[in-house]
């Protein structure tokens, strides 16, 4: 159908096609005029010498069938293909040896006029072309064709149909009728022969390896036919192993082998060990370079092939020169190279990966045809197979960009076709946005949501309230079908494939390769169409590949990581709308929404752990997962980024802060703790956020106050992190479970009365105030007093111990506060007392002072004086020293202590 490469049959007389009759015009071969002496018929009967070509054109309709065939067809299983129906009607028949092609046509065609076999070819170039006579008219057709007509007027081909010259195509309106009838077409040919050139192996550099890649193929095809597709695997190499444990060698009749190797015909069918580079080469790498150079045919690169190869029968061929190989064999081959060689043995790896696509063709076109879903019974590809289909034609040729689309209309379901109007005059953009239309409205209305926008929902819980669609930027993604309110449960999914990461990467790649294999198919299609940011030459580094993009947590301690069909589908986004999650009690993987998100909006996780900032965000994603977030957080303008990335290195300091102090943090100095807790909870609240992080810190909370012996606040804190666990995990995820327990009985914390500093019974939570009093209640607050009030002299807040001084290096932000020119300042005062234990005067004033606790610690004077400005009757000991925001420093001489500066902060008393 490639009508701007010329018609070749400007003389033909073409008559209308009678639709009504289901008419299509074929060619037959008319007898040779060469002379009828003894050397003319023994060239002949060798294919020597045929004399020119000369063919016949005629009209058949496809509802003529033998009444013998028909009732054939009638006694076959009604689930049956026609395809398989056709193969078994054709194997019925036996020939004596000796019998004429015309007696085998007769016998075995299926229709009152013979039968027919649909040729797929490339049209060529149109400056190498031939006179070939047609209806007794001298036509002018492309070599490449004349070439094929030259040999199989010599191979048992009864009528053939062939599109430059079946198809009138000077006349635009016959040309758009046919689009839509060339599946049919080839789909109810006898076979297709798929004519690949009189030398394809010829030019591709690998002439030595390749000179028998036609037995290699009819060796496979040999094992195929009578042993299946595992014997074939074995003999290539693949999993010896499992040929040697699980084989009945007596199967393998006629094949010598000896231990893991096989022997036969002078080649070496399988040998588990790659490593003999000197011995002779591995007969899956000539297999591997005979495929190679097949997928090096520019046969491979036009679009119409896709649909011609799809829809061919069981006994199609694929032809070159005067060799002959079954269609079946070489797609089960690509199918097995494709995914499951698993190294690139000797081959180039450059080589691979440029024939690899249309390997994966091949590899497809197996996989549909073996799943029937374009068997005469079925409507065409549906699903993510659509999504495949575009993009195995993304890189195809065609003369016109209108065969983008019309070139695989007849693989889609009548729903998509359609919808398309057929007319080679028309604008090729505004077609190609009315196809992509089409196949969305298609999705969309058979609510199942397949196709190239979507993914069958399989939640359990929820059904299609998203969907997957290409987004422009980040590939695939999910997006909400209907407004989803905060908590909803969007997927709960199983794993469909899970590995342990601690494993060998030797382990590793097995294990992934093995349950890839163990896929179903539709499940392998799904996981081969996930996205792969890591190169890979094989299938195995591949599968790998994919897991590493890909993969989830699917243990809640733990290296396991698992691949999930949906959930694995979720870009990245640093203000994410959703919370992934592995829920260890229901062993399925969850995502909620962490906000109300509205239809349309795409679902997004966090790739990061803890968030970091702008800069330490991208950068890992870009090292991870190889893209630039481009969210509305990452978007902000700088100020407000800053603002942002201050508030989440707080949170993240604070962490670190907590963690430093331990056990000490929560017996020693539990309210600076809670402090901590406090400025988090206000960070993540002034950051709109509230994740699994956020929960954590309510779940501290509760902890440091039980431990404390605070029953009261714990129960409230627990409440509150029960909740947040709920919204971000689920109801039935373990933390939301355990936290609802602790709800009922805090003092079934482990850590319960460690201290009893705070006491209170649970149900002390004061009742009736106003809810910034019942903050201040709950974080023990203390209210700043009045002007012209005296502190209290008892709070350690404004008159700490050594231990409750902020460390000079950190910011303490229940110390300090920023002002708005960036730097820090007090935000209240606090004032340290200790009295002078001892003192002395070397090179500067220091002294021993003792604590509100008892704890001695050391002073030493840095002022500029070095401790002269103080009188020296004021050091005495006895005395107190009152210092006004004190700190605690640690001294590389000694222990920590403060290191007094200003001489306007210090008094003694
Ligand atoms: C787990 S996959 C997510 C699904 C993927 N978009 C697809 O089409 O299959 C991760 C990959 O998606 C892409 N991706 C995820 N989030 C993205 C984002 N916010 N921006 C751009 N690409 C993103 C990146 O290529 C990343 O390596």
């Amino acid at each position: 159908m490639d009508p701007s490469s010329g018609s070749p049959s400007q003389r033909i007389q073409y008559k209308p096609l009678d639709a009504s009759r289901n008419e299509i015009r074929v060619l037959s071969f008319e007898p040779p005029s060469t002379p009828d002496d003894l050397s003319s018929r023994l060239d002949r009967i060798l294919g020597l010498d045929l004399g020119p070509l000369r063919l016949t054109l005629e009209h058949v309709s496809l509802d003529d069938f033998k009444p013998e065939y028909t009732t054939f067809r009638t006694a076959r299983p009604s689930q049956w293909s026609r395809s398989l129906v056709d193969d078994a009607w054709c194997e019925q028949f036996d020939f004596e040896l000796g019998s004429t092609p015309s007696d085998v046509f007769r016998t075995i065609a299926r229709f009152t006029w013979g039968d027919y076999t649909a040729i797929s070819y490339m049209w060529g170039s149109l400056e190498d072309t031939k006179i070939i006579t047609i209806n007794g008219m001298p036509v002018t057709v492309g070599e490449n064709l004349a070439a094929a007509l030259d040999c199989l007027r010599s191979s048992l081909v009864d009528k053939i149909w062939i599109d430059a010259v079946c198809i009138n195509q000077d006349d635009i309106d016959e040309r758009n009728a046919q689009v839509l009838r060339i599946r049919d077409i080839f789909s109810q040919s006898l076979a297709v022969t798929i004519w690949l050139g009189e030398d394809e192996m010829s030019g591709t550099g690998l002439d030595s390896w390749v000179e028998t890649s036609f037995d290699k193929f009819l060796l496979c095809n040999t094992i195929l036919e009578a042993h299946g597709r595992q014997t074939l695997e074995a003999a290539l190499g693949i999993d010896v192993k499992t040929w040697e444990s699980d084989h009945n060698y007596e199967e393998l009749e006629g094949f010598p082998f000896s231990g893991d190797v096989l022997y036969f015909d002078n080649e070496w069918w399988a040998d588990s060990d790659d490593s003999d580079e000197f011995g002779p080469p591995h007969f899956r790498d000539l297999v591997a370079v005979a495929l190679i150079s097949l997928a090096q045919n520019p046969y491979w690169t036009r679009l119409w092939i896709i649909q011609e190869l799809a829809v061919s029968p069981i006994r199609s061929t694929l032809d070159w020169g005067d060799s002959s190989v079954p269609l079946r064999v070489v797609l089960t081959l690509a199918d097995i190279f494709c995914n499951k060689i698993l190294d690139g043995g000797t081959l180039d790896s450059r080589v691979v990966a440029r024939t690899s696509p249309y390997l994966q063709l091949l590899s497809s076109i197996g996989q549909w045809q073996k799943s029937g879903v374009l068997s005469d019974k079925e409507d065409g590809l549906k699903g993510t197979a659509v999504d495949d289909l575009r993009r195995l034609a993304g890189s195809a040729q065609c003369t016109l960009p209108h065969d983008k689309v019309f070139g695989l209309l007849g693989l889609l379901p009548q729903d998509i076709s359609s919808k398309i109007t057929i007319d080679y005059k028309r604008d090729e953009t505004e077609l190609s946005s009315e196809f992509t239309a089409a196949i969305f409205i298609a999705n969309e209305n058979s609510g199942n949501l397949e196709g190239a926008g979507g993914v069958k929902v399989q939640s359990t819980t929820f059904d299609s309230i998203y969907a997957l669609q290409d987004l422009p930027g980040r590939g695939k993604g999910l997006v909400a079908r209907e407004n989803i309110s905060k908590g909803t449960r969007i997927l709960s999914e199983e794993a469909v494939l899970t590995v342990s990461e601690s494993v060998g990467s030797k382990q590793l790649r097995t294990s992934i390769c093995q349950q890839v294999e163990a896929l179903s198919e539709n499940q392998r299609r799904d996981f081969l169409s996930m996205h792969n940011i890591h190169p890979y030459m094989n299938a195995a580094e591949q599968y790998l590949g994919i897991f590493r993009t890909n993969s989830l947590p699917a243990e809640a301690v733990g290296d396991k990581g698992a691949i999930f069909l949906e959930a694995c589908r979720i870009n990245h986004a640093c203000d994410n709308n959703a919370q992934k999650n592995w829920n260890e009690k229901i062993k399925r993987h969850t995502v909620h929404a962490l906000r109300d998100i509205i239809k349309g909006e795409e679902i997004t996780i966090t790739y990061l752990g803890p968030l970091k900032n702008r800069k330490a965000r991208q950068k890992s994603l870009q090292e991870k997962f190889g893209f630039t977030c481009l969210c509305h957080l990452c978007s902000l303008p700088l100020e407000q980024s800053q603002e942002s990335d201050r508030r989440l290195e707080g949170i993240h300091h604070l962490d670190g802060v907590i963690d430093q102090l331990g056990t000490e943090g929560v017996l020693v100095s539990p309210l600076r703790t809670l402090r901590y807790f406090d400025q988090q909870v206000r960070l993540y609240n002034e950051q709109g956020r509230e994740d699994v992080g956020f929960a954590q810190v309510l779940v501290n909370a509760a902890q440091l106050v039980i431990a404390n012996s605070d029953l009261a606040r714990g129960r409230v804190f627990a409440e509150r992190a029960a909740s947040v666990w709920k919204t971000t995990l689920g109801g039935d995820s373990t933390q939301a479970i355990k936290h609802r327990a602790l709800v009922q009985d805090p003092s079934k914390y482990e850590l319960f009365g460690i201290s009893t500093k705070w006491k209170t019974k649970v149900n002390e939570v004061p009742q009736g105030l106003e809810p910034s009093d019942f903050e201040d209640w709950l974080w023990k607050r203390e209210k700043p007093n009045h002007p012209g009030q005296l502190a209290d002299l008892r709070s350690r807040t404004t008159f700490p111990g050594f231990i409750d001084l902020p460390d000079e290096n950190k910011v303490h932000p229940e110390f300090y506060e920023r002002n708005n020119i960036g730097t820090y300042r007090p935000r209240r005062h606090w004032c340290f007392f200790g009295e002078i234990v001892d003192f002395a005067s070397l090179l500067r004033l220091q002294m021993e002072i003792k604590d509100v606790d008892g704890t001695t610690i050391p002073l030493y004077f840095y002022t500029d004086s070095r401790g002269s400005e103080l009188a020296p009757g004021q050091i005495q000991k006895g005395y107190t020293v009152a210092i006004l925001y004190a700190e605690r420093h640690a001294f590389m001489f000694c222990e920590p202590g403060i290191r007094h500066e200003d001489p306007q902060m210090i008094k003694v008393l």
